[in-house]
C-alpha cells in the first residue's frame, strides 16, 4: 500500500520551498502527501514579503483531520511562526503518536532573511520539540543559534551536532549547504559525513524544505535514518543541478 507523509509547514507563494517544495518532493518519491499549514507567506525567489499566521488550533485541526483518517508513516515539520504553534504542533506529535519518524527541520530565517520563527519561540523549539524528534536538521546559522557556537569548518559542525544531541534528539544531521555542500550526521556515538556529488555554484530556494521532506518520504518507505539521509541527499543534489533561471532573486531548483 501507497505509504503516507505529513508535513507542517509553511505556504510559500513562489512554489520554491515550505509546503510547495515538500509535496513535490513527497510526489517524487512516492509517497502520498499530507499538509498542516503553520502560516502563509507572501514571498518570492528575492524575499518574504509577509507572513499570515494561521491560529494554533486550526494548525492541529489539519493534523487531527489527517491523522484519524489515515495511518502517517512519517512527519517533517518547516516553518512553525510562533511559539503558540510549535506547543500545539508538540502537543499533535504525542496525541497521535507522530514522533516515531518526526523530522524537525528547525527553520529560523528564509535565504532571504526573513524571520520565520518568532524569537520568543526558540527555546519551545528546543526544549518541546526537538526532544520528540528522530532527526533534526538544522543549517549551519540554525546550528550556530541552537548550540552558540560558531561553525568554521567541519569540525566544529561535529562539535555543534554534538551539543545539539543533547538536547534529546536522536540524531542531528547539520546541514552544509552555506559552506561546502558537505552534511554531517550524528547518532550519539558515530559521526557520518555525507559528500555531494557536486556542490553546484549559486544560491538556492527550498533547499533545506526539499532534503527533510526526502527524509520524511524514504523514512515513510521503510528505509533507516542512514540510508534515508543518503537518498534524500542525492534527490536534492538532482534537483540543485537541473535549477532554473525563473525570478530575480535565488534559482529555483527543480523536482
Ligand atoms: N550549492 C549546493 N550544491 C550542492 N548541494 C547543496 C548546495 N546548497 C545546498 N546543498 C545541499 O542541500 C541540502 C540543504 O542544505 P542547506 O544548508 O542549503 O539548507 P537550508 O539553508 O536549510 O536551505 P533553505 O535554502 O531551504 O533555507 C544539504 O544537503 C546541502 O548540503
Ligand atoms: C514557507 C517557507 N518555509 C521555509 C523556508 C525556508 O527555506 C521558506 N523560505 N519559506
Amino acid at each position: 500500500m501507497m505509504k503516507v507523509a505529513m508535513t507542517i509547514a509553511g505556504s510559500d507563494s513562489i512554489g520554491g520551498a515550505g509546503i510547495q517544495a515538500d509535496l513535490k518532493t513527497f510526489y517524487a518519491l512516492g509517497v502520498h502527501g499530507t499538509s498542516a499549514i503553520t502560516a502563509v507567506t507572501a514571498q518570492n525567489t528575492a524575499a518574504v514579503e509577509g507572513a499570515y499566521y494561521l491560529p494554533p488550533e486550526f494548525v492541529g485541526q489539519q493534523i487531527e483531520a489527517v491523522a484519524k483518517d489515515v495511518p502517517v508513516a512519517a512527519v517533517k515539520t518547516g516553518m512553525l511562526a510562533s511559539a503558540d504553534i510549535v506547543r500545539e504542533v508538540a502537543r499533535r506529535v504525542k496525541l497521535h503518536g507522530l514522533d516515531a519518524n518526526l523530522v524537525v527541520d528547525p527553520v529560523l530565517v528564509s535565504t532571504s532573511g526573513h524571520l520565520l520563527l518568532d524569537n520568543d519561540a526558540v527555546d519551545v523549539v528546543k526544549h518541546e520539540l526537538i526532544p520528540l524528534a528522530l532527526v533534526i536538521t538544522p543549517n549551519i546559522p540554525e546550528a550556530e543559534v541552537l548550540s552558540g557556537k560558531k561553525i568554521k569548518d567541519i569540525e566544529n559542525m561535529k562539535e555543534a551536532a554534538y551539543l545539539l544531541h543533547k538536547l534529546g534528539a536522536r540524531n542531528v544531521l547539520v546541514k552544509g549547504g552555506h559552506a561546502n555542500a558537505v552534511d554531517v550526521l550524528f547518532d550519539g556515538t558515530e559521526y557520518r559525513i555525507y559528500q555531494p556529488e557536486v556542490r553546484v555554484p549559486g544560491s538556492f530556494h527550498g533547499t533545506g524544505c526539499t532534503l527533510s521532506a526526502a527524509i520524511a518520504a524514504e523514512l515513510a518507505k521503510g528505509g533507516n535514518l542512514v540510508t534515508a539521509v543518503e537518498k534524500a541527499k542525492s534527490y536534492v543534489t538532482g534537483c540543485i543541478k537541473n535549477h532554473l533561471h525563473l525570478g530575480q532573486g535565488a534559482f529555483m531548483i527543480k523536482h
